[in-house]
């Protein structure tokens, strides 16, 4: 053992063998080793490490740990884990280090101002209502609602962040998010063992070609939604925002310009701010993260509230308090009176974040939980546990949407709760999301009562690059009226 590994052996963890350490007891299904993460969480004083030779890692999920590593730039660095997303995701924002993310955060923080937000509302809840559409003609039994909400928050990213509109159920989009799933699959299958984990000996396994169907797949997706945009702007232009502050910076970039997300970048691009490559990059990794992530919220926040009649019922009091008798639309001013159901998603994504783990890179040593944690170790994150720690959130496995309560949120740690991460490298689109998850939710719940189907106690965690079930989430939807 080197000095690496001298240190991160007296660090509390399962017992390991010499050389191969932990590797041999990691090879697992996927439910397996999610089960496994969550019993070792419980058992250990706030940290536990793994040992693969070469690498090493720990595991946190203590708000003093989190808040050290995630509040500032010293730690902003992605571990290698994410290396595994790299040959798709290239250095876009989620991937990137250094000033690039710094230059790309810059360029695309404006594509999420209010403002902006604002505009995407009317998308969203035309949306929402082909969802409702959608689920009128399928009311009455079991639904399995992994399918149908990605389809709406993968329009929804498509029509507002790129500007293009998909074709419901067209093969295209079909295979773009079989291929997700897919590649979903293979992140697991080399998270877990060592000779697919490195890209060299990864290249020569069968894996490896089934991994570049689904990357031309993908990018070839993401490919024509660009080129689609492209032509629409050389054709109609950009629209140009009259009612724009003209001093207001954080609202425009550069030519004042009420724009999508892709349209920043393209106006980025031909002043030489970004390359070709760089604008695919950005729009796979928004692709991804920006429906993928508001799928999973909203798939769990469904399940939940069918098996809490008690708080859906709150929830349509609340709702018809702000419409009354009237059916007209959720618009965005609506938003903010919906105190009560905002409180509930934020409890569903307690209980199930839809990015259970982020990793970060251990540059210099650190003091983890009283731990010497060397450099060139790498530290997981684990969302999911510290939303499950008793002595932060009481009878945790419980949902509670007044734990939200600002009364009841007094006196907790600001890292104790963090679906979105936190500090710099923070979720850019957590407003996007909130708002996409509050409009589908108070517009589901206006037309229909959900009753549970899928059971909290049914589900199994597997692992993947998002919270997943391994079967599938079940409600049924039934008309009010
Ligand atoms: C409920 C929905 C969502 C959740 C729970 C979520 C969660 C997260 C988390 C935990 C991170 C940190 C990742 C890490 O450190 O590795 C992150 C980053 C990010 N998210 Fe989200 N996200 C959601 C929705 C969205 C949406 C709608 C978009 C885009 C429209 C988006 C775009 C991004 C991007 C680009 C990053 C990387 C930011 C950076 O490193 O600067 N996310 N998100």
């Amino acid at each position: 053992y080197n000095e690496k590994a001298r240190m991160i052996r007296k660090i509390p963890g399962p017992k390991d063998s010499f050389i191969l350490g932990n590797g041999p007891a990691l090879m697992l299904s996927p439910v397996e080793i999610i089960n496994l993460g969550r019993k070792l969480a419980k058992e250990s004083p706030g940290i536990y490490r793994m040992w693969v030779f070469p690498l090493g890692a720990v595991n946190i999920y203590t708000p003093d740990d989190i808040e050290l590593i995630v509040s500032g730039m010293k730690y902003h660095e992605k571990s290698g884990i994410y290396n595994l997303l790299a040959p798709w995701l290239r250095e876009g924002l989620l991937l990137s280090k250094g000033a690039k993310w710094q230059e790309r955060r810059k360029i695309l923080t404006p594509a999420f101002h209010f403002n902006i937000l604002r505009q995407f509302s009317e998308i969203i809840e035309e949306n929402g209502k082909r969802l409702v559409k959608r689920l009128k003609s399928e009311a009455g039994r079991p639904l399995d609602l992994v399918p149908l909400i990605s389809e709406y928050t993968l329009n929804i990213i498509c029509e507002t962040a790129m500007g293009t509109q998909l074709n419901d159920g067209s093969a295209s989009t079909k295979s773009y998010k079989d291929a997700i799933y897919g590649l979903g699959n293979i992140f697991y299958q080399r998270f877990i063992n060592v000779f697919l984990f490195l890209d060299f000996t990864f290249q020569f396994s069968q894996l490896s070609k089934v991994h570049d169907k689904y990357l031309d797949l993908v990018h070839g997706f993401t490919k024509s939604v660009i080129k689609e945009r492209k032509e629409y702007i050389d054709k109609y232009g950009v629209k140009v925002d009259e009612s724009a502050d003209a001093n207001d910076d954080s609202f425009v970039y550069k030519k004042k310009k009420k724009t999508a997300m892709l349209d920043l970048l393209i106006s980025a691009q031909k002043e030489n701010l970004i390359d070709e490559v760089g604008l695919q990059e950005e729009v796979d990794t928004f692709m991804f993260e920006g429906h993928d992530t508001t799928a999973t919220g909203l798939t769990f926040c469904f399940m939940i509230l069918a098996n809490h009649k008690e708080v859906q019922d709150k929830i349509v009091a609340e709702l018809n308090e702000i419409f009354g008798d009237s059916d007209r639309p959720v618009d965005m001013d609506d938003l903010p009176k919906m105190k009560y159901l905002e409180r509930a998603i934020k409890e569903s994504l307690r209980l199930y974040p839809p990015v259970p783990f982020i990793s970060r890179s251990l540059n210099n040593k650190v003091t983890l939980s009283n731990y010497e944690v060397p450099a060139g170790t790498f530290c997981h994150i684990h969302i999911y546990d510290l939303h499950r720690r008793p002595e932060l959130f009481k009878n945790p496995d419980q949902f509670d949407p007044d734990r939200f309560l600002p009364e009841n949120s007094v006196g907790r740690h600001p890292y104790a709760y963090i679906p979105f991460s936190a500090g710099p490298r923070n979720c850019i689109g957590q407003k996007f999301a909130m708002m996409e998850m509050k409009l589908a939710v108070a517009e589901v719940l206006r037309e229909f009562e959900l009753q549970p189907v899928t059971r909290p106690e049914d589900i199994e965690i597997t692992a993947d690059m998002v919270l997943r079930n391994k079967g599938p989430v079940e409600v049924t939807f039934v008309p009010r009226h």
